[in-house]
């Protein structure tokens, strides 16, 4: 079943098609890699998928739902979440509230409920506490809760990002170079992370990478993008052995 379903989408900035009729179809449970030279489209990709930026032209479907031209929380409220190139935590808050940020799409209690603390604020943050653990366990950052987020090493703060866009509950998370400035063995520990959210979430995962490496280790299906246009869709060991692919992107 198709998760994402995303038909001719095009953006032009200026003169410039960054995006130039894009397709791409995504099914449930899927690690897909979205890669490309420096430029050629994926960054805006993601901004399209997430409402930063509203198409020139396309349709883009999650869960067969129409999202197209939907802001960035309504499009998190229906089922996206994304982490960045450049790591974006609350850095001063803690490990646990940056998770618990993510929870609010699912918990909720009203400000009347929150000034005044009303026996549903403790039962909701109880609950919304316990959620917030049961995830950072999962990422073996349960001991780090009370740290401040800013302060965990670089490999650590990618993955609250990871736990805390778990946290809104998405149906297709977007993982915007999740390995950039790690170490081989931070990368390696990162693709097994990445493997075991799909398994335990049956998650559906969308991720842009230039680490070839964890690009063939993990990807199940590729799109190689150029100049805003997709040059190459298929299975990842074909598609790494495409002469157009490795002409323009790996430079053999
Ligand atoms: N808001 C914008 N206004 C004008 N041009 C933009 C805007 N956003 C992106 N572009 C241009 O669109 C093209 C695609 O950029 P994009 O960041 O999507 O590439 P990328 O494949 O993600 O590159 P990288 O691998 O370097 O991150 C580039 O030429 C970029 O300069």
């Amino acid at each position: 079943m198709a998760i994402l379903e995303v038909k001719n989408l095009s953006i032009q900035f200026g003169g410039l098609h960054a995006v130039d009729n894009f397709n791409i179809q995504i099914n449930q449970g899927e690690l897909y890699g979205l890669i490309g030279p420096n430029g050629a489209g994926k960054t805006t990709v993601f901004n399209l998928l997430t409402g930063v930026y509203k198409p020139t032209e396309g349709i883009i479907k999650l869960d067969g739902v129409d999202i197209t031209g939907k802001n960035p929380i309504e499009i998190n409220k229906a089922g996206v979440a994304r982490t960045f190139q450049n790591i974006r935590l609350f850095k001063d808050m803690t490990v646990l509230d940056n998770v618990k940020a993510g929870l609010h799409n699912n918990y909720k209690y009203s400000t009347f409920t929150g000034v005044f603390r009303l026996p549903k604020y403790f039962k909701v943050e109880k609950q919304m506490n316990e959620k917030a653990m049961e995830l950072l366990k999962v990422f073996g950052l349960d001991a780090f809760a009370d740290y401040l987020a800013g302060n965990l090493p670089y490999g650590e703060q990618r993955k609250l990002e990871i736990a805390r866009a778990l946290a809104t509950e998405p149906k297709l998370l977007l993982l915007d170079e999740p390995a950039a400035g790690m170490n081989p063995n931070e990368t390696q520990e990162l693709m097994d992370m990445i493997r075991f959210v799909r398994d335990h979430f049956n998650m559906t995962i969308l991720l842009i990478e230039h680490d070839m490496k964890l690009v063939g280790g993990i990807c199940e299906e590729l799109t190689v993008l150029n100049f805003g246009q997709v040059l190459c869709q298929g299975k990842t060991a074909q598609v790494l052995k495409d002469p157009a692919v490795i002409t323009a992107y790996l430079g053999e």
